[in-house]
């Protein structure tokens, strides 16, 4: 896992627009994991910034949502794909059916959990995985307690993220979905890059656990210790809960520039 430590969000969305223009140049029709919430909102303004200056097209991209909220109105605001419309696929370049989501409307949403893994298996796999984090240390909306195996599936949101959340639903927590739909941990750890952006002092907890805590269900994100090719990008604030900071500062200071991240 590389930790990267940056003095703001906006540097933070630099060094991911250049991995996702330097994947796009490879690969033009590669496959984007894109993520809700507020830290890659960032990224978003990066990428609509390139693609509207030429530097990136998304136009052969295709992108899969990480989770979706059950029953919020089709026209609601805060439904996760209206979400991304508006930050990211109606500012780019991307063709708005190359971008799916989980149908938290599905009459049968264990059917429209199999049938979202099957789209992301037809797809190829995801190439690079825009992730958050949440205080209490999930990713997409896989709480404390998620399988580390788990797949897309139904999961119950716990009273921390629904209050973390509320500032979104006009501060009313009453109005935030109990429910969603969620990519599992498995189906993330298939991406083959993850890429998640942490700011501000209230993940710094989440943030210690995920880099140097120990792999366990009850702080999710720590399955991704497994995984071959994970980026975490973090503000000082994000970062000041980390033993070793130091030593992942300077890992990158020192790191050639041909690498990437
Ligand atoms: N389902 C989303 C996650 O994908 C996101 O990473 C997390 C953190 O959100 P934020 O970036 O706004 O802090 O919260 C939400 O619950």
């Amino acid at each position: 896992m590389e930790v990267v430590i940056q003095p703001s969000a906006e540097a933070i969305a630099v060094l991911v627009a250049d991995a996702i223009e330097r994947l796009l140049a490879a690969k033009p029709d590669a496959v984007l994991g894109l993520a809700t919430g507020s830290s890659p909102l960032a990224v978003y303004d990066e990428l609509a910034r390139r693609c509207a200056a030429g530097r990136v097209s998304f136009a052969r991209a295709r992108a899969f949502m990480l989770d979706e909220y059950v029953g919020l109105p089709a026209d609601h605001p805060e439904r996760y794909r209206n979400v991304i419309d508006r930050e990211f696929a109606s500012r780019v370049d991307i063709p708005p059916d190359a971008v799916q989501g989980p149908d938290g409307n599905a009459e049968d949403l264990p059917a429209a959990c199999a049938a979202y893994e099957a789209a992301i298996a037809d797809a190829g796999g995801v190439d690079l995985q825009l992730l958050g984090i949440g205080t209490d240390g999930h990713i997409a909306f896989n709480e404390p307690g998620s399988s580390l195996a788990s797949r897309t599936r139904l999961k119950t949101l716990t009273a921390q993220t629904r209050a973390d959340n509320a500032r979104f639903f006009g501060g009313d927590v009453g109005l935030v979905p109990r429910h969603c739909l969620t990519q599992g941990l498995a189906t993330i750890m298939s991406a083959r890059h993850l890429v998640l952006v942490a700011t501000g002092r209230a993940k710094a907890e989440a943030v210690h656990q995920l880099v140097e805590g120990t792999v366990s269900a009850r702080w999710p994100a720590t399955i991704m210790q497994h995984h071959p090719h994970a980026t975490v990008l973090l503000d000082d604030a994000a970062a000041s809960g980390l033993q070793l900071a130091e030593y992942y500062r300077d890992a990158f200071a020192g790191k050639p520039a041909w690498q990437g991240l």
